[in-house]
């Protein structure tokens, strides 16, 4: 007899972990976590006493009290809980677009003499027309790798493009379509022998993939806080540089919170010698302490812990989704995907908007594609169980 999601659920070592976010009883799945995870209750709670004491009670003292060190201090936390980096390498500020654009340049710059940045066609859209625009300023010419969308970047197909023009390749973790985990070490590796640097969108793997970016000599890469982090719509990213990079590295939006000394509001500019460099202007310290908490939340669990429920959901759900004969697009071995499983359906559109209606949360990706995000911390078998239910039941329609 197939084993219940009760039993898979009375089984999960970080079934507990659920508890800890605001859960809304009128859904019947939320399976949407890889676009906006959920609302932690330890975040609710520290941004109304953020809110209460420190912005209404500090007032500006605050940025010299605590404020203005935070974006390397959480910085540092999430390197080191989630991305495998030594202290003094990651920052969290603006988005992962902005970021991205600060360390393409960064990137660009480090390796004077060739021209060519690579990146792959299915990569996210911000990563494309960033490429082409930092491309376009810099008179770099973009080389495009157009792999298959399941089997995405191998290092095969990247060894088509790599050269001695080879100055940037950009590459996402996690493919945001089909969920496929590209090999980080690996391609990293392939980079470095063709004498190119390594940019790495770390958006749909931060937090639920384990990640060893210091162990693998990664350069450069940067992620968002909002889906696995569960920092809330819109909280500030991060951006890694390598120790090595940093006195080379020269981003394009130098404003002041880049600079050596912040507030000797000088003259001149001189940037910090410091990842601080990578900063431009004021933070959102409420973002950041919605960070904070996400990644406090992930330490606890730990990533390897949140890697083994990631896989065991994920396969619960190829497992129901393939009794009903739905077309999957996800890699079925484990170590090839992350944390979010793709149907493709004809009238994918059609499907997810019932699907919604039923109070179920996916997501539709133009044209065929509905993705189910699998939250390890924040998502039950039972969950899954409910959702691919009504799933298979609208797709039947
Ligand atoms: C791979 C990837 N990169 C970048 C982004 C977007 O970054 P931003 O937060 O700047 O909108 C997303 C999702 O929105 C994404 O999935
Ligand atoms: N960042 C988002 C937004 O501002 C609005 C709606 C969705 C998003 C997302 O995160 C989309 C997501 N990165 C994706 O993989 O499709």
């Amino acid at each position: 007899m197939p084993v219940s999601p009760a039993d898979l659920d009375g089984a999960d070592r970080l079934s507990a972990f659920r508890d800890r976010f605001v859960i809304d009883d009128d859904l019947v799945a939320y399976l949407d976590g890889n676009s906006l995870g959920r609302l932690p209750k330890a975040t609710q709670e520290r941004l109304a006493a953020f809110v209460r004491e420190e912005w209404g009670g500090r007032l500006i003292r605050g940025w010299s009290e605590s404020w203005v060190d935070l974006p390397v201090a959480v910085g540092d936390e999430l390197g080191a809980a989630l991305l495998g980096a030594a202290s003094g390498q990651t920052v969290i500020a603006d988005s992962t677009s902005v970021n991205l654009y600060k360390l393409l340049h960064a990137a660009a710059g480090v390796r004077p003499g060739r021209d060519e940045i690579v990146i792959d066609v299915t990569n996210f859209p911000t990563d494309r027309y960033l490429v082409e625009s930092v491309a376009s300023a810099r008179g770099m010419t973009v080389r495009w790798l157009e792999p298959d969308l399941v089997e995405n970047v191998t290092p095969d197909v990247l060894a088509t493009a790599l050269g001695e023009r080879t100055a940037v390749v950009v590459l996402s973790h996690v493919d945001y379509r089909s969920g496929t985990l590209l090999d980080l070490p690996g391609l990293t590796d392939a980079v470095h022998a063709a004498g190119g640097v390594v940019v790495w969108d770390l958006c749909h793997s931060a937090g639920v993939v384990p990640i060893a970016l210091d162990a693998a000599a990664v350069d450069f890469a940067v992620g968002c806080t909002y889906k696995y982090v569960n920092a809330g719509p819109g909280a500030p990213a991060f951006a890694y540089v390598a120790a090595r990079h940093l006195a080379d590295a020269r981003q394009p939006i130098a404003g002041w919170w880049s600079a050596a000394d912040l507030f000797a509001m000088s003259d001149t500019y001189e940037t910090s010698p410091t990842i601080r460099r990578m900063l431009s202007g004021t933070p959102s310290v409420s973002g950041i302490l919605a960070v904070q908490e996400g990644v406090r939340l992930i330490a606890e669990a730990g990533v390897d812990a949140i890697r083994a429920k990631s896989e065991a959901l994920t396969a619960y759900a190829i497992e129901l989704l393939d009794a009903a004969g739905l077309e999957i697009v996800t890699p079925r071995e484990p170590g090839l995907r992350g944390s979010h499983v793709t149907v493709r359906h004809a009238e994918a559109r059609e499907v997810a908007a019932g699907m919604i209606e039923r109070g179920v949360v996916p997501d539709f990706r133009e044209p065929d594609l509905i993705r189910l995000g699998l939250s390890p911390l924040s998502t039950s078998y039972a969950e899954v169980a409910a959702g691919v239910a009504v799933l298979v039941d609208c797709a039947a329609r």
